[in-house]
């Protein structure tokens, strides 16, 4: 039986990730942790998932430690956002607790933060920014197309919900990422966030990245590859989060095999790598 902790456990992904572990056999939720302060302490997480009294009560996470200590969990799946990610991470390592970590918007010094946590401590850990199988097929099709089109315009468009607080996604800047590796080019000098006043002609190295946020929108990525009188466009629509979700149950069933040490990604839970 895999013993799972979930924090951002009432938040849109959390709340889904429940009730899809109370649904597998295999898999034990022993903890279910909100932000720090939260109003929702000492309630069942039934309340939040819709699935009844669960057995299981919402807990601070300025007491996850503590928490960590008590409920014995193998693995923490974590989506809440970057800053508060990076406590829990912390926390997590030095109690020896593996990780799923899909929350995004994490800096690069937050990232390497992460990294030393892991890699100091010796826990297992897949960390995404998408955990849908076909967005990382998206990214294998990326990086197999993009030197064969390395003389096109490239524009990355993301589309979310109205509620989503970082931008551009965390899947567009990884696509972002993939691109630039795959064609010799350094993301952080050819990324072009958005396009306002008289910006000139693009040059050919950029790669443009818009975000839209609209109404409830689960996930939209669309990359361009514009020539001279054609365009190929690469399209992942996420229809909803049970797309996102049904990743996170195979990251937590590969967790134990994961090397130790090392930030593994969905690619690797794949085997597509
Ligand atoms: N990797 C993937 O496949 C996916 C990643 N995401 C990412 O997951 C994150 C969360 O997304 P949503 O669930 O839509 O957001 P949300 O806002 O609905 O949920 C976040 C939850 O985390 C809680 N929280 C905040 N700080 C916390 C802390 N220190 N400890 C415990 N809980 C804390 C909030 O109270 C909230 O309930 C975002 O970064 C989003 O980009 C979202 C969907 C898929
Ligand atoms: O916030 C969301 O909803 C999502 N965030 C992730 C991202 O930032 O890429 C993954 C997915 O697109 C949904």
């Amino acid at each position: 039986m895999i013993r799972v902790a979930v924090t951002g456990a009432c938040g849109r992904m959390g709340s889904g990730i429940i009730r899809r572990i109370l649904e597998e056999e295999d898999m034990e939720l022993v903890a279910a942790i909100e932000a720090p302060g939260t109003p929702l302490s000492g309630r069942d997480i039934g309340e939040f998932t819709g699935r009844g009294m669960v057995g299981v009560e919402v807990t601070d996470a300025s007491d996850l430690a503590d928490t960590l200590a008590d409920t014995e969990p193998d693995v923490l799946v974590d989506f809440t956002v970057a800053p508060a990610a990076v406590k829990t991470i912390k926390t997590s390592a030095e109690a020896g607790v593996n990780l799923v970590v899909g929350t995004t918007g994490f800096s690069e010094e937050e990232m390497q933060t992460v990294r030393d946590c892991i890699g100091r401590s010796g826990v297992r850990a897949v960390i995404a920014p998408n955990m849908a199988v076909g967005v990382n097929v998206f990214f294998k099709v990326l990086r197999d197309l993009a030197p064969i089109l390395s003389d096109y315009d490239v524009e990355i468009i993301e589309a979310h919900h109205r509620h989503k607080k970082d931008a551009p996604s965390g899947t567009a800047v990884r696509a972002l990422e993939v691109i630039s590796e795959a064609t010799n080019r350094r993301a952080e000098e050819v990324a072009v966030h958005g396009r306002s006043g008289l910006t000139g002609e693009r040059s050919k190295e950029e790669i443009g990245v818009h975000a839209v946020r609209a109404g409830d929108i689960v996930g939209d990525h669309i990359v361009l590859f514009a020539g001279d009188g054609e365009r190929l466009e690469i399209v992942h629509r996420a229809h909803s989060r049970d797309a996102f979700i049904g990743g996170v149950i195979r990251a937590i069933r590969f967790i134990e095999k994961a090397e130790p040490g090392r930030i593994m990604d969905m690619g690797d839970v794949l085997g597509i790598n």
